[in-house]
């Protein structure tokens, strides 16, 4: 995919072999009462690699949830389709899952108990499935704290949790919109290598909402960057840092490089 590629057409994303995901000319309008509308989203196109992480930015009410809820099945588009695995999203499915800036515990829930929640609800709690949950809790370093309940951690490791929730029954898609936002910065920063180590370990492909520009930079194999309302793609970025990404790359000329060209596509850099 060219840096410069424009949306009018479907356009492959970074270096992916495989299409997971295909977005044709989506668009929404929101029919409000009295003959108004809000023109939302107007022929976002592009396609999702198998594996890959796509972060959208976009000036504030641009439209970004909205794409994200379609993708998800949440809402339905006025016009386009989106193609998951092949198959034409026309509802939620069971693969797709969902992380919120809000970790949305239940707090009458022990830790264990909310990662179990999607499995409890399609009934496939198992031996092997509680393993898989303890397993992932490890991961995001809160092990001991399967026990405990919501109220009693940090909004960091609720965070944790909820990733651990949305990802304990093997979902091939993860959908996050500004997932780190209520973080501090360092937190925000361990989250980010503990995301990009599970995409590397799951293979799940992922895509998210940021207004972090440096965020969707670190993370992303690609930035698609959103213009105003009605919302299309006005550029896509191609981050051409290799992963495991580390730190110290935050601090490279090629990163404030690409923070540029990122922020001019905003149109709030020149
Ligand atoms: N259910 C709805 N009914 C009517 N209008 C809506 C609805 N949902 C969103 N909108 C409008 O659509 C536009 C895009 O909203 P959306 O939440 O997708 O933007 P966003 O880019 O995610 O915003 P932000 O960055 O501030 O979170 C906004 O003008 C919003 O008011």
């Amino acid at each position: 995919m060219s840096k410069d590629a424009l949306s009018a057409t479907p356009t492959e994303a970074a270096g992916s072999n495989t299409v997971f995901a295909r977005f044709d000319r989506v668009g929404k309008i929101f029919k409000l009462p009295g003959d108004r509308q809000i023109d939302a989203l107007e022929d976002v196109s592009f396609t999702l690699g198998r594996g890959k992480l796509v972060g959208l930015l976009g000036p504030s009410g641009c439209g970004k949830t909205t794409f994200l809820r379609i993708v998800a099945g949440l809402e339905t588009a006025t016009y386009g389709t989106v193609t998951i695995e092949g198959k034409l999203v026309n509802g939620p499915h069971p693969n797709f899952a969902f992380v919120f800036q809000q970790a949305n515990l239940m707090n009458w829930r022990t830790v264990l108990k909310n990662v179990l929640f999607p499995l409890e609800i399609r009934g496939e709690v198992t031996r092997a499935s509680i393993e898989r949950a303890r397993d992932l809790l490890n991961l995001v370093g809160l092990h001991g704290f399967e026990d405990r309940y919501p109220s009693e951690l940090s909004g960091g490791m609720q965070q944790r949790v909820a990733l651990c929730r949305a990802l304990v029954y093997d979902a091939k898609l993860l959908l996050m919109d500004e997932p780190f936002g209520a973080l501090d910065e360092l937190k925000r920063m361990e989250m980010h290598d503990l995301l990009l180590d599970i995409r590397l370990r799951t293979g799940v492909s992922v895509m998210f909402v940021t207004h972090s520009i440096s965020e969707a930079i670190y993370l992303s194999d690609t930035v698609a960057v959103f213009s105003k309302r009605p919302a299309t793609i006005a550029r896509f970025i191609d981050i051409d840092f290799p992963y495991p990404r580390e730190n110290a790359m935050r601090y490279e000329m090629k990163f404030t490089e690409y923070e540029h060209e990122a922020g001019r596509a905003l149109g709030i850099a020149r």
